[in-house]
Parts: C-alpha cells; structure tokens; sequence
C-alpha cells in the first residue's frame, strides 16, 4: 500500500504529554471530517482545525510507494550521532485512514517509537507507543482506550465531562487557537479554570506556536 504524506518535518513535539520531545512529524494528507477545504469549513463536522493536510506538496511531503520507502524518507530527519532512537509522531489531517500493521511493524523494525495523534473516529492498528486521541463534538469515538486524550476546549457539544471515564492515562485540555487572538486568549482563560477546578485535567499549551516553530 503506499502513503500519501502532505510533509515531514523534524522539531519538539509541542502539545500534551510529550512537549518539549525532539520529533519527527509525519503528517498524512486527508481527513475524515472536513475537506480541509476553506469553502467547506462551516459545513465540515470539525470545524476548528489549525491545519493544512491537502496534497501531498509540503515541505519533504509526497507520495511513497510502500512502508519501508516512507520509513527511509523520515529516518534522514534523525540526527546522526544520538544514543536517543527516533521517534515520530504520525499525524495529518486523519493518520489512521492510512497508517496499518503494515507501517507499524516496518517503523518498528528501523527502531522507532511511534507516536500518533487521531480525532479516534478509527481504530487503530496494534503495537503504537503512544496514543493521543482528541475527540470531536458530533463524531464518533470508536478508539476509546489509549495513552493521553487531549480535548481542544471550548466545544460546548462536546464537555470533558462527556470523556473523564475513558480509559485514558492523561487527560489534557488544549484550549481552541483561533484566528482572533482576543477569542484564542479568552480559550485559553477558560481552559486554565476548568484544569484549577477540575484537576484530572492538565492544561496542554501549542508550545511550537509560542515558539514560532513547526
Ligand atoms: C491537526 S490535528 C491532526 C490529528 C487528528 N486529525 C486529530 O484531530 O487529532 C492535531 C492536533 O491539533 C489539534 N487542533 C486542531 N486544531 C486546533 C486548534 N484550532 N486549536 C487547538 N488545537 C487544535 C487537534 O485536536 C489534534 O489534537
Ligand atoms: N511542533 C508541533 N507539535 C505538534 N504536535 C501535534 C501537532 C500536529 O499538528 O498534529 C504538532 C505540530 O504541528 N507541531
Ligand atoms: S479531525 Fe484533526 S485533521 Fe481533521 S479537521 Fe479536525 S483537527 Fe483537523
Ligand atoms: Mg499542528
């Protein structure tokens, strides 16, 4: 099977659990629940999203014709040198429309940890590290066990009370970057009172953002 990836960049991973961690970003093209069209946003069942997954025309981005090609192309991105063993983050758009056993077990077998962040609509292949599952108001969360589970927050159809009982590790709270500082300012206030009244809840800041990284 190959892999439709819209870029491949290497930087610390800079939400949840892992922030501050050197990583490899994988990023998949296409999503389940929006285009990543901007003409289909307010249609689209997430409608928040930060990102540009379409193509694969970004940075180190393309087309790879099976697991073991993709695994060389973003194993160039580890430094040389390091007793630290890759690891990469699979994100997108959706990664777990593409990534499979298939994938897993050719990453698996060139040493690296691997890390994946889903909308959990999916299910997941077996043997991924680290699981970061942010669920979407009005979608589905058929992967409901994992490592961390990261909810942007505000989304009033979707209240953390709805997923606390998970069976999740960590739960963290990312308060919704938007476009109006002021909007994303007043997110992230309301996340920090939610985390202080509720502290099962830890917040996670888009530290890369702070830092105008990738
Ligand atoms: C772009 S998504 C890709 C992975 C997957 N589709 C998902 O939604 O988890 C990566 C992370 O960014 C978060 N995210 C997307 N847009 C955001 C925004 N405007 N503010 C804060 N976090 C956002 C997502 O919830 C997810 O945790
Ligand atoms: N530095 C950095 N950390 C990230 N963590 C999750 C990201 C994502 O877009 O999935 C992301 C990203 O785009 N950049
Ligand atoms: S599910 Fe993830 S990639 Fe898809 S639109 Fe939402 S935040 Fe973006
Ligand atoms: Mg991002």
């Amino acid at each position: 099977m190959s892999y439709s990836v819209k870029e491949v960049f290497y930087s610390l991973q800079g939400e949840g659990f892992h922030s501050g961690r050197p990583a490899i970003f994988c990023r998949m093209s296409k999503c389940n629940l929006w285009t990543g069209r901007e003409a289909d946003r307010a249609e689209a069942v997430c409608q928040f999203c930060d990102t540009d997954f379409i193509g694969t025309d970004g940075q180190n981005g393309g087309k790879f014709v099976d697991a073991e090609t993709l695994c060389q192309h973003l194993l160039q991105f580890w430094p040389q040198d390091t007793l630290a063993k890759p690891f990469v983050v699979l994100t997108g758009g959706e990664p777990l429309l593409q990534v499979d056993n298939t994938l897993i077990q050719a990453l698996h077998s060139h040493q690296f940890e691997i890390a994946v962040e889903t909308n959990g609509t999916k299910s997941a292949p077996a043997d991924i590290d680290w699981i970061c599952m942010s669920p979407k108001a009005n979608a589905p969360i058929i992967l409901d066990c994992g490592h961390e589970l990261k909810l942007v927050y505000p989304q009033p159809d979707l209240m953390p009370e709805k997923v606390a009982n998970l069976d999740f590790e960590y739960f963290y709270l990312q308060p919704m970057d938007d476009k109006d500082p002021e909007v994303s300012q007043n997110n992230i206030k309301q996340a920090v009172d939610y985390c202080l009244k509720n502290p099962q809840w830890h917040l996670s800041l888009q530290t890369h953002k702070l830092l105008g990284i990738d």
